[in-house]
């Protein structure tokens, strides 16, 4: 992305390379929801669902809570208007078209090809339930307190959490229970229904925790991952007979994507890495840096981006993983597995947290084993 668009209440920034944090910024108010945030919200997913380099998003809360829900005072100034309006039918009409500007706001996250991991802390209530209904992966701090809010404010909750949730959780039994009640809860019970799927210890730890995994799935082929998160929804959506069906089309244009062969290409790679003495041979000029921030036994470390020379615009890529040496202290470079690298002369094994550059000249004599 060229330059990050400018929101009142979001904040935008780009932690690692094709991910993008996206904070709701009401801090004062708790991140309680109002209509500008709503619509801004809205606007900025639909925006990131086409902007090429973003291929993740992480959304978050600023200051002292992911989201209080909607904020009352929205609440009550849209309810006095409607009590302005007359006629019972013009009256339900206003509320409807309020409630539908709502829903697509949220909706713009659930329907956003990208995945989005939703990463919670301090409070999680009422309409912030529901926007961490329409996220792909929720995350969440320890002191994370939730609440289905709506019943105690007398209404269904009609912005993800009924709509969406009963689709996802595990325990409907204790889920429903939430809803009736509108207790508050804790990342315990959150996980016990299966809306959280991991807790940190702090907001840092959730944040890096997030981005990491953010920049973990940035790093696989955009084309599977958005096809992965298309098929998922409408699978969510949709009977078994119409999934596979679905998915049939999908592939059959998909299948022919060159991610495929770069995707196998991988695949071979890995397999070297168990011999631990494969030498692959770069039919490209490129020039590497990385710089580590994985500890040992880690299965993949991303942070991996340097330049591929021959490339026309000369533009930063990233070109590899880095996998963490099963038995050692150290790092082996693999080849990244959307960039299409038939030979690479070097593997490299390097200590972690040191920072290389390696420069692989051009030569092809030696094809991949
Ligand atoms: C079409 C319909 C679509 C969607 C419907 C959704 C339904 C819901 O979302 S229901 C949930 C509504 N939310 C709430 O009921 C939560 C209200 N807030 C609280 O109960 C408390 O703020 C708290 C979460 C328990 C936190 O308490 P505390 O730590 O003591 O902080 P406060 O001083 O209360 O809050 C700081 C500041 O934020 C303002 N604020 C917090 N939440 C909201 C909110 N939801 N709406 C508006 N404002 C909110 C609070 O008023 C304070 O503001 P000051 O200006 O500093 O007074």
């Amino acid at each position: 992305m060229s330059s990050l668009p400018r929101y009142e209440t979001l904040k935008l920034r780009q932690p690692k390379p094709h991910v993008t944090l996206v904070e709701l910024n009401r801090p004062t108010k708790l991140n309680a929801m109002n209509l500008q945030l709503f619509d801004e919200l809205k606007t900025c997913f639909e925006q990131l669902n086409i902007e090429k380099e973003c291929r993740v998003i992480v959304l978050a809360g600023s200051g002292r809570a992911f989201s209080t829900g909607i904020d009352i005072e929205y609440l009550s100034t849209a309810a006095a208007e409607s009590v302005e309006i007359d006629d019972i039918a013009r009256k339900a009409l206003h509320v409807r078209s309020m409630i539908e500007r709502t829903q697509e706001s949220l909706r713009a996250v659930d329907k956003c090809e990208k995945p989005v991991i939703a990463a919670i802390h301090g409070y999680c209530i009422g309409a912030g339930v529901d926007l961490a209904a329409c996220c792909d992966i929720r995350y969440s701090a320890r002191d994370t307190t939730f609440s289905i809010k709506e019943v105690d404010i007398g209404l269904a909750a009609d912005v993800g959490t009924l709509q969406i949730l009963p689709k996802l959780i595990t325990n409907h039994s204790l889920f429903h229970e939430l809803v009736f009640t509108s207790r508050t809860f804790d990342t315990n019970e959150a996980q016990q229904i299966g809306l959280i799927s991991h807790v940190f210890d702090t907001r840092e730890a959730l944040l890096n925790g997030a981005i990491s995994l953010a920049s973990v799935i940035a790093h696989k082929s955009p084309i599977a991952v958005q096809g992965s998160k298309i098929n998922l929804n409408y699978a969510r959506d949709h009977t078994v007979d119409d999934n596979f069906t679905f998915v049939r089309t999908w592939n059959s244009a998909m299948l022919l994507s060159e991610d495929i062969v770069k995707g196998l290409m991988a695949t071979s790679v890995s397999k070297e890495k168990k011999t631990n003495l494969a030498h692959y041979t770069a039919n490209k000029h490129i020039i590497v840096t990385t710089f580590l921030s994985t500890s040992k036994n880690t299965s993949v470390a991303h942070g991996y981006s340097g330049y591929d020379v021959d490339s026309q615009n000369l533009n930063r890529t990233e070109l590899g993983e880095l996998s963490a040496h099963p038995d050692e202290d150290e790092v082996l470079i693999l080849p990244y597995s959307t960039l299409l690298i038939t030979n690479i002369t070097t593997q490299q094994l390097v200590p972690l947290g040191r920072r290389i550059e390696i420069e692989l000249e051009q030569c092809v004599d030696q094809d991949l084993p």
